[in-house]
């Protein structure tokens, strides 16, 4: 049977009157890498917290490496690397300097080793005299990563963890995830970027703090059922405001010098794309399956919560 890491059943948390995560599950597998999507506010955040014992739920069960998120948090805590949005490092200490503060102040044996190791993991081995205030974003991300896994956790939880990084930053530190991944580290990962969510395995699609969906990515395309049509020629902009708000059209977006419109209803979307067509007739329009990209854009738009 597959080794479930992360298991959790129906956790809630409310602030005030407001149920800010609504009876949540989630089953993650050891080594897998999960994707976690909502618009802001959906309740991300405090799912992750809940998961790695910094925030106790009012109600639900469940267990996180075995240990019981209810009455266990001190040993989730002890085990979990966790990256919040807003990490902070001391900017006035080395790379190097960083790595040992925080290796003390977990009271970790093997210090010097363990930061030599988390230095040469993450690329940092050369830069490690270098002070972290002077540091870009991507090189910055990665030494608040190199933080979280001083202690080696077999779990990690990263909340928007490369959020304002360049592509490429975010490609390298993708490859790290990867590579702790194929050591057996779990990972649950919040993210709006569609270049991380298709490094994902799986996604769970979360809005108003209800999982939407929970799938592995490649299945994501045929458990929404999107319809999409393709729209091409010029000009295209009066396709386009035609398309948007029209029946049947719950996305209408650009790839490049076409236009992408798709929606759950295949019929309702058909009779609008065939009404622009009619309209403008110099315009191409073609039926096409939906990809994840499309997807992506669908489920991030956050207007359509009502999918199965
Ligand atoms: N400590 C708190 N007290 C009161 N309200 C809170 C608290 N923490 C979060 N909230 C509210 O709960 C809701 C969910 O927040 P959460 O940060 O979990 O969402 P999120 O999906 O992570 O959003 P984002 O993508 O913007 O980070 C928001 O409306 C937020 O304002």
């Amino acid at each position: 049977m597959t080794e479930l890491v992360i298991d959790v059943r129906d956790l809630t948390k409310s602030f005030g009157d407001r149920v800010v995560v609504d009876h949540f599950d989630l089953q993650v597998p050891r080594g897998a890498i999960y994707g976690f999507l909502g618009p802001n506010g959906s309740g991300k955040t405090t799912t992750i917290r809940m998961v790695c014992g910094l925030l106790k739920p009012e109600s639900g069960e469940g267990t996180v490496l075995g240990f019981d998120v209810l009455t266990e948090s001190p040993k989730i805590k002890e085990r979990v690397g966790y990256m919040t949005q807003k990490f902070s490092l001391y900017e006035d200490l080395s790379i190097r300097e960083n790595l040992e503060f925080i290796s003390r102040l977990y009271g970790l044996d093997h210090r010097a080793e363990r930061v030599d190791k988390a230095l040469e993991d993450l690329g940092l081995s050369e830069r490690q005299q270098q002070l972290a205030g002077k540091l870009s974003g991507g090189w910055k991300q990665r030494l608040a990563l190199a933080a979280c896994m001083i202690h080696e956790p077999e779990v990690l939880l990263l909340d928007e963890p490369t959020a304002g990084v360049d592509p490429k930053a975010r490609r390298d530190f993708w490859d790290a995830i990867r590579r702790y991944s194929a050591q057996g580290v779990t990972t649950l990962v919040s993210t709006h970027y569609m270049d991380e969510a298709v490094q994902c395995d799986s996604i769970a699609y979360i809005a108003y703090g209800k999982k939407l969906l929970d799938a592995p990515v490649s299945e994501i395309p045929k458990k929404i059922g999107l319809a999409c049509w393709r729209i091409a020629g010029r000009p295209l902009l009066p396709a386009q405001e035609m398309l948007e708000g029209a029946p049947g059209v719950g996305l209408v977006a650009r790839f490049g010098a076409e236009i992408h419109a798709c929606g759950e209803d295949p019929v309702a979307l058909e009779q609008s794309v065939r009404r622009v067509k009619a309209a403008q007739p110099h315009v191409e329009i073609e039926k096409i399956e939906a990809g994840f990209e499309e997807i992506f854009i669908y489920l991030m738009a956050g207007s359509h919560d009502t999918f199965q």
